[in-house]
């Protein structure tokens, strides 16, 4: 089997967006004096699918959705090259020669985004070619079915937060995430509305229902230690990314302060820059993205540092990419899950462009047997609503 196309075309929303209010999350941008649109850093519009075509007229698609037209052009011009003509099968080589011949201006960000989005496609390739799910590759079934978290509750109002965490509880999520508002630049009002977020969620939840917490890098080093010992007494499952992504050492002693555990990696990138994690144990929860962490290859690799090191590996996002390693790993308990909604930050645009991802039932979800692949079709409903750049 020989690889014959690489077609990478980028999916831009230009349907109705929600716009996100003032406060709504916590970001990177919020230290700066003059934050402009400081939602923008998280803001998702554009996605970029790749179809990987063989010989035998199989297609497999990968994603990736960070800096999309930057990554169809690295696409383009740097990895199509690099893999038309091989057989899917030489995942491992094949990787090898797009980290390598990148390596002087790759490595992390969005080169290895876009590695990781024709990774995704050779292993749905794979699971095409031989009739079995991809999970199916990587290990098997480890769990009847994977317990999900439901991943929203921006900082709203607080009785608008109270009635989502609700809704979450009715569906039969077990556990959720919610969104800090405020950071060092909102001094002490800001962290005491901080807490009281985060005091109104435990409030309808209770106490057996766990409770993660996002700062979305946010925060700085002194903010986040005075913060963490306040948040103690609502018992927090985990504090995700509450410094920059760069800070491993903030983060090596961020994770000794307190019983809370700090989780991170949705920045971080290959096996290599885990095993930094790791070993500094840096975070107590390993939270790579399939597509941004060299695809399946690196995830499959982490997953086995991680089991090591007796770390958990919850993946960002949730999504097919990241289902099927769950599935295939003890190594990782649950996955994440963005609530379908309209389109808002963009994290909601998957369901728009592909179809198949599952949708959690009582707060689990289950990947089919006798799908082969991944398990992702390109949805029709929505094409319209995309401004489609090929
Ligand atoms: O962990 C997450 O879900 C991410 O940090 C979100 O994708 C991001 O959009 C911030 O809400
Ligand atoms: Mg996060």
């Amino acid at each position: 089997m020989k690889i014959i196309n690489v077609r990478a075309r980028v999916f831009e929303w230009k349907g109705h967006t929600v716009p996100p209010q003032p406060h709504f999350c916590s970001n990177a941008m919020d230290l700066l004096w003059d934050k402009g649109d400081s939602m923008g850093t998280f803001r998702f519009h554009g996605w970029t699918v790749v179809e990987v075509e063989t010989d035998d007229g199989l297609v497999g698609i990968g994603n990736v959705a960070l800096a999309p037209r930057i990554a169809k052009a690295i696409i383009d011009q740097y990895l199509a090259p690099l893999v038309l003509g091989h057989d899917p099968f030489d995942y491992e080589y094949l990787w090898q020669r797009m980290y390598r011949s990148t390596h002087a201006w790759g490595r992390k960000g969005v080169a290895m985004a876009a590695i990781s989005a024709i990774d995704i496609a050779l292993w749905d390739l794979m699971g095409k070619a031989t009739g079995r799910p991809v999970f199916k590759l990587l290990g098997g079934r480890t769990k009847e079915k994977i317990p999900c978290y439901a991943s929203k509750l921006y900082r709203t109002d607080l009785g608008e937060m109270q009635a989502e965490a609700q809704r979450y509880l009715d569906q039969g999520f077990t556990a959720m995430k919610m969104r800090f508002g405020y950071g060092p630049k909102d001094g002490p009002e800001g962290m005491r509305k901080n807490l009281d977020s985060v005091a109104a969620v435990r409030e309808v939840i209770g106490p057996d229902v766990d409770l993660m917490l996002e700062c979305y890098m946010g925060w700085n080093l002194e903010y986040a230690k005075r913060m963490l010992p306040k948040l103690e007494k609502f018992e927090p499952r985990w504090l995700e990314e509450p410094v920059l992504a760069d800070d491993i050492d903030g983060y090596a002693e961020l994770n000794r302060l307190t019983s809370i555990p700090i989780s991170g990696g949705e920045h971080e990138f290959t096996s290599h820059g885990f095993r930094q994690l790791l070993d500094k144990r840096a975070v107590s929860v390993i939270q790579y993205d399939t597509n941004r962490v060299g695809g399946i290859t690196a995830a499959h690799k982490i997953n086995a540092l991680a089991e090591v090191y007796g770390v958990p590996v919850i993946p960002h996002a949730g999504q097919m990419h990241n289902y099927h390693l769950t599935m295939s790993t003890l190594a990782s308990p649950m996955s994440e899950y963005f609530p379908v909604h309209e389109v808002e930050v963009g994290n909601e645009l998957f369901y728009y462009i592909f179809e198949g991802d599952p949708t959690p039932e009582n707060g689990f979800i289950d990947l089919d047997e006798h799908k082969p692949g991944l398990g992702l079709t390109l949805s029709q409903r929505y094409l319209d609503q995309f401004n489609i750049v090929e």
